[in-house]
């Protein structure tokens, strides 16, 4: 560059080869007008396949410099064999170029647009020296002979244009005509050095040659910048590069040089020579042509070029003598400029072509570059439509989560629907079933019952008649035999008398004739006469006696008759004896037939535990019963809003509304339901409230640890209920009583032994003792773990032999509890009061033994702390109070765990402990919850309810009977 810039007024006398006309036979101009106008001189495409092709070209006798230029470049034609470049271009370089190196680098392609680029090609490719294989990239389009469609074409210098170059030296967009490393340098440029002339006017017109070098540029190593603007020392090194590369030329080669394409081996040469003489030689040769791989591109010609491969390299390029004609063989010089001048065209074509093949490279990157921009936008169109279906999607998988959540829960409603429904329809089926199996119980208790009672009575009354009968007709019999046989006696004795009376009679008779027979013989004397009269009176007589013969003999008959009526009723009367033998047999059998009865009643009694006791597990072993008492006359004002939704025969549910205030002022009216086995409403009678517990006092007889309890607060109904004389205890002693009576006849006899303790801040008191010992008595509640029984020390046990006594005992514990009232206040509110029955039975014909313990207990008031606002005593009571209800909660929570061997908390309390037998596995138990009805007492009512919903949600396992068979 500095060297033209130095040169730039030299060059301003060259007339531009865009300037000389292009007439045909000079080639140099022509070549000048290709690389103005590339276009212009592309050759058809068809002549371009044409050639491609190969076909046969008629030869010319003599050819234009043009047409020789053109012959180089087709394929398959040999590059031209002047001496020039004749396969063995000689050149001279000396420079640090590494032997083997094959260069394509220096891109100097005329359009400036792409000089940055190939530039930066250029660059990179001197720079890194990297071995030929890497420096033809598939990147670039390759031309007919391999090379890269970015390689060099030779820039002109022209003089015209050469001050726009120095204008613009410096800047890096006139890079492409610094073309790094390699410049075209006019020859008329130059300027004599060394003593040589400089070219004469004819001598720049007819060679008007054009030196391709390269400038040494070794100081650009020290930039490593390709595109630096040289420094003076730079430019002074160029000049001498230069020149001493002129002075080569123009001592050996006229000045001509032509271009060095490919090294096929360079060396590198450290320092830039002083002399000629010390320029190395190197011979270079030249590649022979290669045919042209695209029919579209014509294999241009020939082309040397020279390159530097490092900035820092100097290159001179010298001509061989032998190659180049010398100065004074004008044709020899002329051929070479036609030579020459054919190279370059074969270059201008070539990069023509190489422009061709560009644009369709790039007409084919265009169209591809249309396809992709098509299939972007068909890839967007697509991109587009699938977002679109993916939001579809979306909302559509949106919209089914929500149809799935909405039908999750209107299935989880359903569901629960379902359950409550089948819970219902469970409950009430195991109550219609509870029902049905108590009707059907009850139906053969009476039954049976009636049965028994009919076949007793029967029984009783045939046996009764069938004596009575029997002894009747005994009685009859007798009389009747007696009275026959005194008939007949008498009638014989009658008949004899009257015999005997008739024989007087004839013996009188007779004697009278035995007088008279003397009278008649007296009178026979007297009369013969007479005699005949006595004759016939005789035969009078004769006839008398045999009709007294007669009569005789028919009492004879008679008395026969009569001794056989006797014989007869004598056997009639065995008859009767063997009729009694059997009446006496058929009582026997009816005696035995009375006892299997009892037998079989005996079987049936306990069948009838053992049903009872399944029906009372059916009902569940704790059972929860709600009380509501009803408002005195004096709480009129004070009722609360409650109601019970089922019918009063079978009310299971309570329901109480309470309202809120809120801060606005707001009232909310809640409606708070609570369910049990058995709610009992204001109207209930302590008589209906014990039919319900009376089958669970049954099973106390029958050998079951039974605990009955009321919770509730303070004045909620809990005495009224439990120990009031018409309350559970005195009712429960009673059916007791009655039951045990009933079942003395089928063999049972019963001991029954009552006491009665308080829990009072934890301690035990004996309600059955004295009220004054209370403070001086500790009482310890022992457990025997193998029996199942819990004993309390010292406490009085009263036996209830007769059912009146636990009325008295009732009485009692009343009395001691105002005693210990008046001392510590009122009591019964605060204390927990226990009644223990325990009932021990033995059947003396089939040897059972039953234990059972029958517990009824009086809970303290359940009242809160908070609410009772009570200090001191009061306080100290309410919290054992609350702990021990609490500790109840605990153990019925742990119990309805239902885990075996579960640790469950009954010491945490006195009254758990003590009811350590009566709660949990081995026991039935049953909750009063007694609830108040007053406005007052709401909150301490729902608190009650929810207790004792908790404890009805609990599910105790299946109670254990205490029975055994005595040994
Ligand atoms: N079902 C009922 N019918 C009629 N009156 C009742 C009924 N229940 C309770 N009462 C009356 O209510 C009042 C309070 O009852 P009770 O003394 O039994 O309550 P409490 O819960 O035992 O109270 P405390 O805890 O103070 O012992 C008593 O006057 C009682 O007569």
């Amino acid at each position: 560059m500095a060297y033209n810039e130095e040169n730039g007024a030299m060059r301003s006398h060259i007339p531009p080869p865009s300037r000389i006309p292009a007439t045909p036979g000079r080639g140099l101009l022509e070549m000048s007008a290709s690389a103005n106008n590339v276009r212009a001189m592309m050759p058809p495409p068809q002549a371009a396949k044409h050639k491609v092709s190969g076909l046969p070209e008629p030869a010319p006798k003599r050819k234009t410099l043009a047409e020789r230029a053109g012959e180089v470049n087709r394929p398959g034609v040999a590059p031209p064999t002047s001496r020039a470049v004749n396969g063995s271009v000689k050149a001279t370089v000396s420079a640090g170029v590494r032997p083997g190196t094959s260069f394509s680098s220096s891109s100097s392609r005329a359009p400036s647009t792409t000089s940055r680029k190939v530039s930066t090609t250029s660059t990179q490719s001197s720079a890194s020296s990297r071995p030929p294989s890497a420096l033809s990239t598939s990147r670039r389009p390759q031309t007919a002979l391999g090379h890269s469609r970015t390689k060099s074409v030779p820039h002109v210098t022209r003089p015209g244009t050469a001050g726009d170059e120095d204008d613009s030296s410096n800047e890096d967009s006139a890079l492409p005509n610094k073309r790094k490393g390699m410049t075209l340098i006019s020859l008329a440029s130059l300027q004599p050095q060394n003593g040589l002339r400089p070219p004469k006017q004819r001598e720049r017109q007819d060679n008007p040659g054009y030196i391709i070098s390269d400038l040494p540029d070794a100081p650009r190593a020290r930039s490593q910048s390709p595109f630096r603007t040289p420094s003076i020392s730079e430019k002074s090194f160029r000049n001498i590069s230069l020149s001493s590369a002129f002075q080569n030329l123009s001592l050996g080669q006229n000045g001509l040089c032509t271009e060095v394409n490919t090294f096929p081996s360079i060396k590198e040469e450290p320092q830039c020579p002083k002399t000629p003489s010390q320029i190395p030689k190197y011979v270079f040769k030249a590649p022979s042509p290669k045919p042209c791989p695209s029919p579209h591109v014509k294999t241009p010609a020939t082309r040397y070029k020279i390159s530097v491969p490092s900035p820092n390299k100097v290159m001179y390029l010298t001509r061989n003598s032998n190659s180049l004609a010398p100065a004074w063989d004008t044709k020899g010089r002329l051929e070479d400029m036609e030579l020459l001048y054919s190279q370059l065209k074969g270059q201008f074509e070539g990069a023509a072509y190489e422009r061709t093949g560009l644009e369709e490279a790039l007409a084919l990157h265009k169209s591809r570059l249309n396809e992709l921009e098509q299939a972007r936008l068909q890839l967007s169109t697509t991109n587009q439509t699938l977002s679109m279906e993916l939001l579809d999607v979306k909302s559509q998988l949106s919209s089914k989560t929500v149809a799935l959540d909405d039908a999750t829960r209107v299935h989880t409603f359903e569901m629960d629907d379902i359950r409550r429904k089948h819970r219902n329809e469970m409950e009430d089926f195991r109550d219609q079933q509870r029902r049905e199996f108590e009707r059907l119980h009850r139906e053969a208790r009476d039954e049976s019952d009636r049965l028994r009672k009919e076949a007793q009575e029967n029984l009783d009354a045939l046996s009764k008649s069938k004596k009575e009968e029997l002894q009747d007709l005994e009685r009859a019999l007798k009389a009747e035999v007696e009275e026959e046989r005194s008939k007949r006696l008498r009638e014989v004795q009658e008949l004899t008398t009257q015999f005997a009376l008739q024989r007087q009679t004839a013996d009188l008779d007779v004697s009278q004739k035995d007088r008279e027979i003397q009278t008649a013989r007296n009178e026979l004397s007297e009369t013969q006469g007479n005699l005949d009269r006595a004759n016939a009176l005789i035969a009078n007589l004769q006839d008398k006696l045999a009709e007294a013969s007669a009569n005789t003999m028919s009492l004879e008959t008679s008395m026969r008759a009569m001794k056989a009526k006797i014989d007869f009723l004598e056997s009639d009367n065995q008859q009767q004896s063997q009729a009694f033998a059997d009446l006496n047999q058929k009582m026997q059998d009816a005696v035995d037939s009375a006892a299997e009865a009892y037998d079989k009643l005996r079987a049936e009694e306990t069948l009838r535990r053992k049903l009872h006791n399944q029906v009372q597990e059916l009902k569940g072993n704790i059972r929860v019963f709600c009380r509501v008492r009803p408002t005195l006359s004096e709480e009129a004002d004070d009722r609360a809003k409650i109601a019970f939704p089922d019918s009063e025969a079978d009310c299971k549910e309570v329901a109480i509304q309470t309202e809120q205030k809120s801060a606005m002022g707001t009232v909310t009216t809640a409606n708070n339901a609570f369910a049990f086995d058995r709610v009992f409403g204001p109207r209930s009678q302590n008589g209906e409230v014990f039919e319900e517990i009376s089958q669970l006092v049954q099973s106390a007889l029958d050998g079951y640890n039974v605990c009955i309890f009321c919770y509730g607060q303070t004045g909620s109904g809990k005495t009224y209920t439990m120990s009031s004389l018409d309350g559970m205890i005195p009712r429960a002693v009673n059916q007791i009583y009655e039951t045990a009576k009933s079942l003395e006849e089928k063999g049972w006899t019963y001991k029954m032994e009552g006491s009665f303790i308080e829990v009072y801040n934890e301690m035990l008191n004996d309600l059955l003792g004295k009220a004054e010992d209370w403070e001086k008595k500790k009482h310890e509640i022992r457990h025997d773990p193998a029996k199942g029984k819990t004993t309390v020390t010292g406490v009085a046990t009263v036996e209830l032999d007769s059912p009146g006594r636990v009325t008295s005992i009732l009485e009692k514990a009343s009395r001691n509890r105002s005693v210990a009232a008046t001392m510590a206040n009122s009591r019964s509110s605060r204390s927990h009061s226990v009644f223990i029955l325990k009932l021990t039975g033995e059947n003396s014909i089939t040897g059972e033994r039953s234990e059972g313990t029958l517990n009824l207990v009086d809970l303290a008031g359940s009242e809160r702390l908070s609410h009772s606002g009570a200090t001191g005593d009061r306080m100290k009571e309410t919290q054992h109070i609350n702990k021990s209800l609490s500790c109840l909660g605990d153990v019925i929570g742990a119990l309805g765990q239902g885990k075996d061997g579960g640790h469950v908390p009954y010491r945490n309390s006195k009254l758990t402990y003590l009811l350590q037998y009566s709660l949990g596995g081995n026991s039935k138990t049953l909750m009063f919850v007694m609830i108040s009805p007053l406005q007052a007492h709401l909150s301490e009512t729902i608190t009650s309810l929810k207790f004792a919903t908790k404890v009805h949600n609990t599910h105790i396992g299946t109670a254990k009977r205490q029975a055994k068979v005595k040994d």
